[in-house]
Formats: C-alpha cells, structure tokens, sequence
C-alpha cells in the first residue's frame, strides 16, 4: 500500500484516534450480527498490545432528530466489543467535552475507550447541522487534537467524507494510517474487480435507493448485467410505469431511473414478481403477484419467477457483486427472496462472489450461506464505490508513505 499503515506509526504510550465502522444492527439494545466488530479486532488488538492506548469513533444508523439519538446510542456496541477484547471498555456517552477529555487523561497504555456515535454531532440544539456528515472543519480539528496519531479502519465507511474519518486524517498530516481491515479490503476487492473475469454481474438490493441509484449508472459501464431486487426495484418500477402501490419509491429518483432504463437497455434485470402484503409486518397477509401492485400493497420480497430469473442471468456468471438483500430478510416471511439468491451464489463454485454491505452481510451469515461465498466485505456502498472506479475519501486522506 502507498499509504501509511498501523504498523508504520509508534505506539507505545500514545493515545491512538481509531475511526471504526461499527454500523451494526441492534435491536432492544443488543447488537445482532458482530461481522464490523470482528472485522475491526485485529487492528484494535495491535495497537493495545503495543502499549497504544486505542480511542474509538465510529457512526451508527443516521440521526437528523433528536429523538433519534437514545437508540443509536453505541453503548450496546461497547459491551459486544469488551466481550470479544475479553477486556473492559470504557465507554464515554458524548462526542465532546471534558467528561470525554477527561476519560481521556485517565487512559493507561493498552486500554480501550469507545466514544459516543459521531452522528451525535449531526443534531444539535434541536437542529440537523451535519457537524460529523458535513465533514465540519472545527469538529475534525477538535477530534483530531485529543490524540497523538490516527488509524483508520472504517472501510464501511471509505466512501462518506466526514469529520470522523477524513476530518481527522487531514488534521494529523504524515500520522494518519490505515489499518488491517482497511488494507485487506482493497486487496481483496481490487484482486477481484480491477479486471474482473467475465461475465461481471453485480446485484443490487435493499433501502438506500437515493444512495445508490447513481453507482448503477456507473456500473453500467463495468458489469455485463445488473440485477435489481429489494427496496431498489420499485422506483424503477415506478419509472416504467408499473403501479407500485406502497412500496418504497423514492420519487425524485424516478426520473434518474428513466434515465437509467433508456441507457441500459437489457443489461438491467428487474423482477418479474413480488411477494406483496398489506401492512409493514411479518404477519401481514400476503399474496405473490406479478407486474402491477395494487394500492394498499407493499412489496417485501421478490417471488419466486424472479428469483428463477435471477437465477438464470447469474449461472453463467464468473464475478458476481452483491449489495442489498432481495427484500425485508429481517422479517421470516420476506427471507425467502435473499435466501434462495444467496444459496445459488454459493452454487457458483468457479465464480469469485463477493458480498458486501452491513445488511447484506448480516442476511448472508444468518441465512447460513455466507461460507459458501469467496470475500464478504464489511462495506456495501463503499465496495461499490471502488467499483465504480471512483476514489474513496476515507482512504484518499490517509497520509501517503
Ligand atoms: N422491498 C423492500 N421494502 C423495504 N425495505 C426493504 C425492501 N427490501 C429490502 N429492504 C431493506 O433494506 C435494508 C438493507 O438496505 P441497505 O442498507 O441498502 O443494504 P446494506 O446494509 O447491505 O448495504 C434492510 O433493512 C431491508 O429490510
Ligand atoms: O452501513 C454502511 O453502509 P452500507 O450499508 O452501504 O454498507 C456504512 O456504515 C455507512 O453508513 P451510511 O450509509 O449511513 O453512511
């Protein structure tokens, strides 16, 4: 690597700023799948033994209100992550100030401090000012003075300019490195996509539609096909006139989409069927209907000629990239979709397949597949950031050798 990594700083005895991603799932304030806390282990682990005294950002979910913030509190991640270091955590419930200063000061070498979630920041008073997102220049500025040197291992979070990540590297010029996790990502996925075999077929599912939408421009260029399911499809539906009832559209997309479809021509594969029901539920009612989507009706899940479809454009396949699951998978009866996906992935025995995105990798281990599959990556938007080709911000800031 160019860039500095962990082992190129000193450690001992200096306080070291870690920027993790640790956007993990959490419900009734336990954390579901580990996958980002496991991922980030060894370079913690690195710079504890060496005598470092390790303080950890990172972001979890999105707040743009204040009432937001009691249930995305990292607290829960604080107690995942000092049963996996065997060690205590110290966890500090605010972004800044002297109660953080001082657990700070407190600090001997080899332990572990977690900061409260970054976003904190984005709500203030009341008011979504985006200190952390808008990459504020005095919040990087500030972070970046309670430590001696930086490591980053977010790769979850390369692709987001923010002050937790790029705010503090700039702020630590020829002391900001990248970490394990980080290099063996961009290893891996440069490895596998910088000239990947063909045919080159990518997937794209879940909820972050606006996010996401413009990666399929670019990847219309990269990939021999593109494969829509999940959350993503029903704007293009919209798009194509199909009715969608009350699925997730995200309407000032609509028109990207249009855009899209015209460039696209058959590259794009959208699903022919959709598991429907009435309410946001598991026990909702449901019926599998095909093309158009009745108001009162909501898509969940792809049904099963689509997951034929699917099917049909992937077996041929020599690189597969996966992001979003095919539908609400954390619901039982909208699993099947991103179930039956992911089994025929790890079909694919002569392909390299490759699934990214904390979501997606959560729906891969709990469906049982995820071994069957050649690299699950811990970032989905950023994965498909470097597939596009385009530079991540989170790893363009760190200090260069
Ligand atoms: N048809 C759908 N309607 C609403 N939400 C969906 C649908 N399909 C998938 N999702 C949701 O998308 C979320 C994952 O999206 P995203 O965050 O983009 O994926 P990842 O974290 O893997 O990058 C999941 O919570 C899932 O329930
Ligand atoms: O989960 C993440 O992205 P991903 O769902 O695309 O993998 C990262 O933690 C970034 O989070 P963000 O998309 O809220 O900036």
């Amino acid at each position: 690597m160019a860039k500095l990594t962990v082992e190129d700083l000193p450690l001992e005895g200096k306080k070291v700023l870690m920027r993790v991603d640790f956007n993990v799932p959490i419900k009734d304030g336990v954390v579901g799948d580990d996958n980002r806390i496991v991922a980030a282990l060894p370079t913690i682990k690195y710079v504890i033994d060496n005598g470092g005294r390790a303080i950890l950002f990172s972001h979890l979910g999105r707040i743009k209100k204040e009432e937001d913030k009691p249930g995305l509190s990292l607290r829960p991640v604080a107690e995942r992550l000092s049963n996996l270091l065997n060690k205590p955590v110290t966890f500090v419930p605010v972004t800044e100030g002297k109660q953080l200063e001082d657990a700070i000061d407190n600090m001997k070498n080899g332990d572990v401090l977690l900061v409260q979630n970054t976003r904190y920041e984005d709500v203030k008073d009341g008011e979504y000012v985006k200190r952390e997102s808008g990459n504020d220049p005095e919040l990087g500025k500030y972070w970046a003075s309670l430590g001696d040197v930086f490591v980053n291992d977010a790769f979850g979070t390369a692709h987001r300019k923010h002050a937790s990540n790029v705010g503090i590297a700039t702020n630590m010029p020829g002391k900001a490195a990248a970490g394990y996790l980080m290099e063996k990502e961009i290893k891996f996925l440069g490895d596998a996509v910088d000239n990947p075999e063909r045919p080159f077929v990518a997937i794209l599912g879940g909820a972050k539609v606006s996010d996401k939408i413009g990666v399929i421009d670019n990847l219309l260029d990269k990939a021999d096909k593109i494969i829509i399911g999940g959350g993503m499809a029903y704007t293009f539906y919209a798009a194509k006139g199909i009715k969608v009832g009350n699925s997730l559209v995200e309407k000032d997309k609509i028109d990207v989409a249009k855009q899209i479809l015209d460039k696209a021509g058959d590259k794009l594969v959208l699903p022919i069927d959709n598991v429907v029901a009435d309410k946001f539920n598991n026990d909702a009612d449901t019926k599998v209907v095909e093309g158009d989507i009745d108001d009162g009706w909501m898509a969940l899940d792809i049904g099963p000629k689509s997951v034929k479809e699917f099917a049909n454009v992937l077996k041929d396949a020599k690189t597969v990239v996966w992001n979003g699951p095919m539908g609400v998978f954390e619901m039982p009866n909208f699993a099947k979709g991103t179930l039956e996906i992911g089994k025929f992935l790890g079909t694919l025995t002569d392909a390299t397949t490759i699934v990214g995105g904390g979501d997606s990798t959560a729906a891969v281990k709990e469906l049982g597949v995820a071994d069957k599959l050649t690299h699950i990556s811990t970032g989905g938007g950023a994965s498909l950031t470097y597939l596009e080709g385009k530079e991540l911000p989170g790893i363009a800031a760190i200090s260069d050798k």
